[in-house]
């Protein structure tokens, strides 16, 4: 018997529990979690050591699209020449922008407010929550005092923490990252003028754009040889052409290496460079939460890497984990939807219980044009010996794109050789992350591209990209034959 375990049968289990589920951490995957929990009237406590509604609410989704939004303006007023309305350069009030921030948050917060949850059913707790066995939950309250738990089941949502390497030099640097760049740039009078972002993934990017457009230099460095490595190569390269041409300086195969106060040595195949900056923005991925509250004691965590099975539960069965902390895909929909297998896993599995479903998530990355995918991509069905054909369709060619001056990009459409069978879909262009939600529904639901090809799409809509990719396809896939015999038939009928 391994350690943890014989631990395990050295604790007693309670005869008896306080909560059916104890959940800790009220970001996406802990909130959906209680919630489900609550809604199938199970004894539900909620802790959370921070602010209700973690990274999305308030690091992550919500402060990065409000500032997205803000720099889109300023961008399209710089544009505005181009449709006849004559603006002077923008200037920006960079408190006002963070204002935007703030106010946006504080829009939102309602939502998973410790209000509204209570309401729901849900006890929350604020404090921060550790494991002194695997029924029982210490929670050191925000307020003084502790109180003791058990639990029946327990819900890990504990998220993740932004990647800080231990490079050389880089202590002495005053450095961000996306946990702090909010509260540290409320300050600001104006943006960075010199901004060096390092990590070219969907912090990296989004981040970098946004800022250039509000006037900072920007200098964007990756040690992948392309940025977003993980999207589409010609994902990657339409992102960077946007990037390139709004100014931001794209590093991509360099890594940075070592830091001075003012400085990055950044290493590339061909040799080093020196990259200054005021400001440094860390944007090098995110690194499940998963010491400081009891899992090590217990062998949930070995090596620092948290194991769970596909129904979300670690070493033992009633403790699962939901979220960022788990992986493989840190995004707010992903936490949600593992929030549902580890909550009915948790209350039921026992009973029966669901393994996660990962075969179809859908991702966007909020640069402008946005870039959107779900499914296979082509590097991903080449590893897996799976056969595809591509269907492409430009959005340069696009009557809605072309009115609103935003005929760029692309459809790109795998489907099964000789087959209607969609495998994946790229999109880059005007709003993807809405455009790619009609094949989202596609491929979950077993509809082919004649299915898209038979559906009305308002005129003019972004939207008939969509269809026109799928009349791309079908072209691709006329019948032949049929259409020779048709060919002489209405030959024959002319007389
Ligand atoms: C800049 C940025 C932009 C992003 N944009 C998007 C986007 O546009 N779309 C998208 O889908 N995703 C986006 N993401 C990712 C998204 O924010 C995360 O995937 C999501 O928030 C993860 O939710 P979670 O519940 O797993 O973790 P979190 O939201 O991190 O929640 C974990 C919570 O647990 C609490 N906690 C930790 N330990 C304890 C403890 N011991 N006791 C009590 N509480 C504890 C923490 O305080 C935290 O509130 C973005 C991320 C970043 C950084
Ligand atoms: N729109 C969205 O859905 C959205 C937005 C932001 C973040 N997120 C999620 O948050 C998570 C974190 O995002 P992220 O962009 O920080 O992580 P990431 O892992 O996506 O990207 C980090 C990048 O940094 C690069 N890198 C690592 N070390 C480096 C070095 N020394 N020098 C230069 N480059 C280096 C990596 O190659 C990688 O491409 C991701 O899972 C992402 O999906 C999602």
């Amino acid at each position: 018997m391994d350690q943890a375990l014989q631990g395990e049968s050295l604790m007693e289990k309670p005869r008896r529990f306080d909560r059916n589920l104890v959940v800790i951490g009220a970001g996406a995957a802990g909130l959906v979690s209680a919630y489900i929990a609550a809604a199938v009237k199970a004894g539900v406590t909620l802790i959370e050591a921070g602010a209700m509604g973690g990274d999305c609410l308030n690091t992550g989704c919500v402060p990065s699209k409000a500032l997205i939004k803000c720099a889109r303006i300023a961008q399209q007023a710089r544009e505005a020449e181009k449709f006849g309305v004559e603006l002077s350069e923008p200037r920006v009030d960079f408190p006002r922008v963070m204002l935007h921030v703030r106010e946006s948050i504080a829009a939102i917060e309602p939502h998973d407010s410790v209000e509204r949850y209570t309401g729901l059913g849900v006890e929350v707790l604020q404090g921060r929550a550790r494991l002194v066995d695997p029924w029982t939950v210490k929670i050191a309250l925000n307020s003084g005092g502790e109180q003791v738990l058990t639990a029946r089941a327990i819900i890990l949502a504990t998220g993740a923490e932004p990647l800080v390497p231990p490079l050389p030099g880089l202590d002495n640097v005053d450095f961000v990252t996306s946990d702090t760049l909010w509260e540290k740039f409320a300050g600001l009078d104006r943006v960075p003028e010199k901004l060096l972002v390092l990590g070219g993934g969907a912090v990296g990017c989004e981040l970098a754009q946004a800022f250039a457009r509000l006037g900072s230099r920007v200098t964007l460095v990756e040690k992948a040889e392309r940025l977003l490595p993980l999207e589409e190569r010609e994902v990657s390269e339409a992102v960077e052409q946007s990037l390139n041409a709004e100014g931001i300086e794209v590093f991509t195969a360099h890594e940075a290496v070592s830091f001075e106060k003012a400085s990055a040595k950044v290493r590339a195949p061909d040799g080093e460079r020196l990259l200054e900056f005021d400001q440094l923005l860390l944007a090098l991925g995110r690194r499940a939460r998963v010491s400081g509250f009891g899992l090590e004691a217990l062998g949930i965590v070995e090596d620092g890497k948290l194991q769970t099975d596909p129904y979300l539960r670690t070493r033992y069965p009633h403790i699962l984990a939901a979220g960022d902390l788990v992986g493989p895909h840190q995004f707010t929909h992903m936490a949600a939807h593992q929030a549902w297998y580890a909550a009915v896993n948790g209350l039921f599995g026992d009973l029966k219980k669901f393994a996660v479903d990962y075969s179809l998530v859908p991702r966007a990355v909020f640069v402008d044009p946005e870039a959107a995918s779900v499914g296979l991509g082509e590097q991903q069905a080449a590893e897996r010996n799976i056969p595809y054909e591509v269907t492409r369709y430009g959005i340069d060619d696009l009557d809605r794109a072309i009115v609103d001056g935003a005929a760029r990009g692309f459809v790109k459409v795998l489907t099964v050789p000789g087959k209607d069978r969609i495998l994946g879909v790229s999109i880059v262009g005007e709003n993807a992350a809405e455009l790619i939600a009609e094949f989202v529904l596609a491929i979950k639901h077993g509809l082919g591209m004649n299915k898209i090809l038979g559906t009305i799409h308002i005129y003019p809509t972004m939207a008939e990209a969509n269809k026109y990719a799928a009349g791309n396809w079908k072209r691709a896939h006329a019948p032949e034959r049929i259409l020779r015999l048709l060919e002489r038939f209405h030959r024959w009928r002319r007389g």
